[in-house]
């Protein structure tokens, strides 16, 4: 089994390139379905294993996908199949954005549940509930939303009861080629919902208020394949700017848009690391000795976002005094705790919040990276921790970062990603 050995203690230093972003590609991938026309090329592409899936499914429903340097190309313009089966759709949350744009152009989809990480039962009413305002019929079938419309979809007033990020994007890809206008209120307001709308209006579409809590859609009758540049991934950037803070070392981050990171940044600053904007679109994060105690509560953007909670935990857990993180997004988002307890650190659970009394150090052991981020944020505790820290599960890492160890070993961390079971047994003996 592969794992990352990290050796902590070591100051980083130098600057890093953040990639695009996981979670404004995907969707973006998928709208790009709607083109009956043209072809898209899709530019800042990340190497990352969602990515391949989501590929593999759009090939298998008919879309002839390339990948090059980068950048992906997307012709949807043949017949497309329908039907998403399980085998593809459980590698990830984001394939149920197929459904969407298959509805917009055929009137009919039959998906299969969607898997992702398993951070919460992760329903997906909100996207049924919109998608039947616009005509359509659904039923489960063997565990897949059958949808059937009569005809083309029609716009429609939707009221989301939570802004959804997912079900957001699948209902602006489906009114984009619906008769008439949709109002979607209560939407979510991420960044990736402002990169979907753009692409969209690039393609011929007409969404309005993409990064607002209420959305216009007109729709069009066609949508044509278009080139898209993918906008820069706000969890890498955030990862790293934790990754500086935890070892007390000023490192550089390129291509980052610190507008789609206020929360964390204005938390990190709490703490008291300055995070300084430098030329074009890096910045560089300057973390004091001592670093102070805070409290963070996750929000739909623009609030903390849920993706940065376990990194931001990994700091926590070294700052001297308290700190409290309380979860309001996903049920079952603290399964890392267990994981950071077992290298010494000292944090409660209360129902959805955790209480962290910052420890001197934490204790490099084997530890099971228990969803994406949390992989990441494990990793980041062992640059801080005593000795050796061995992270296993690196499938889950291996969906939202590229090449994070050789990231890490570029700014000068220790580490290494070995299959090597000898390895892994004696760096968690060895301190
Ligand atoms: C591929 C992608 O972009 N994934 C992101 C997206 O996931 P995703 O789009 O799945 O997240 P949602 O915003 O939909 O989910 C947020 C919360 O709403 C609940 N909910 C959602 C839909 C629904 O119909 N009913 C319902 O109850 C979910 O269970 C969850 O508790 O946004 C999350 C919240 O920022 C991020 O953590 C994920 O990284
Ligand atoms: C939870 C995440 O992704 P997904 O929604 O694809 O599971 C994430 O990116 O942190």
């Amino acid at each position: 089994m592969e794992s990352i050995i990290v050796k902590g203690g070591t100051r980083l230093s130098g600057s890093v390139k953040i990639e695009g972003s996981k979670n404004a590609v995907l969707p973006v991938m998928t709208a790009s379905l709607l083109a009956e026309k043209g072809v898209s090329t899709l530019n800042n592409v990340p190497l990352l294993s969602d990515v391949d899936n989501l590929s593999n499914l759009l090939k298998y429903l008919g879309a002839d996908v390339n990948r090059s340097d980068g950048s992906v190309r997307v012709d949807a313009t043949g017949k497309l199949d329908c039907n998403a089966p399980f085998d593809l759709v459980s590698k990830m949350r984001a394939s149920m954005l197929v459904m969407g744009p298959m509805l917009a152009r055929y009137g009919y989809c039959n998906v299969a549940m969607p898997g992702g990480c398993a951070i919460g039962s992760r329903p997906v009413e909100q996207h049924i509930k919109g998608l039947e305002k616009m005509g359509v019929t659904f039923r489960t079938v063997d565990g897949s939303f059958e949808g059937t419309a009569d005809g083309r979809l029609q716009g429609a007033k939707v009221y989301l009861d939570f802004p959804s990020v997912g079900a957001t994007q699948n209902l602006i890809m489906a009114a984009s080629l619906a008769e008439g206008t949709t109002h979607l209120e209560n939407v979510a307001r991420e960044p990736e919902i402002e990169d979907l709308a753009n692409y969209i209006n690039a393609m011929g579409g007409n969404v309005k208020g993409a990064g607002t809590g209420h959305i216009t859609i007109e729709g069009v009758e066609s949508l044509q394949g278009t080139e898209h540049t993918v906008i820069p991934d706000r969890i890498e950037a955030g990862t790293f700017m934790i990754a500086g803070a935890i070892t007390k070392s000023e490192i550089v981050l390129e291509n980052v848009m610190t507008d789609h990171l206020t929360a964390l940044i204005s938390k990190l600053e709490e703490t008291g690391v300055r995070i300084v904007p430098e030329d074009g679109k890096n910045v560089r994060v300057i973390p004091p000795e001592q670093l102070k105690a805070i409290q963070v509560k996750t929000m739909p953007h623009p609030g903390f976002p849920t993706d940065m909670q376990s990194q931001m935990m990994a700091l926590l857990t070294t700052i001297d005094g308290v700190s409290i993180i309380t979860e309001t997004i996903f049920e079952n988002r603290f399964m890392h705790v267990e994981e950071f307890s077992n290298m010494g650190a000292d944090i409660d659970l209360q129902e959805n919040h955790a209480i962290i009394k910052g420890v001197k150090k934490l204790q490099g052991g084997r530890v099971k990276a228990t969803d994406l981020r949390a992989a990441a944020a494990l990793i980041l505790a062992g640059l801080a921790a005593d000795g050796y820290t061995v992270v296993t599960e690196l499938k889950h890492l291996d969906r939202g970062y590229v090449d994070f160890h050789k990231k890490l070993e570029k700014l000068g961390a220790d580490i290494e990603r070995t299959s090597d079971d000898t390895a892994q047994r004696s760096a968690v003996t060895q301190k």
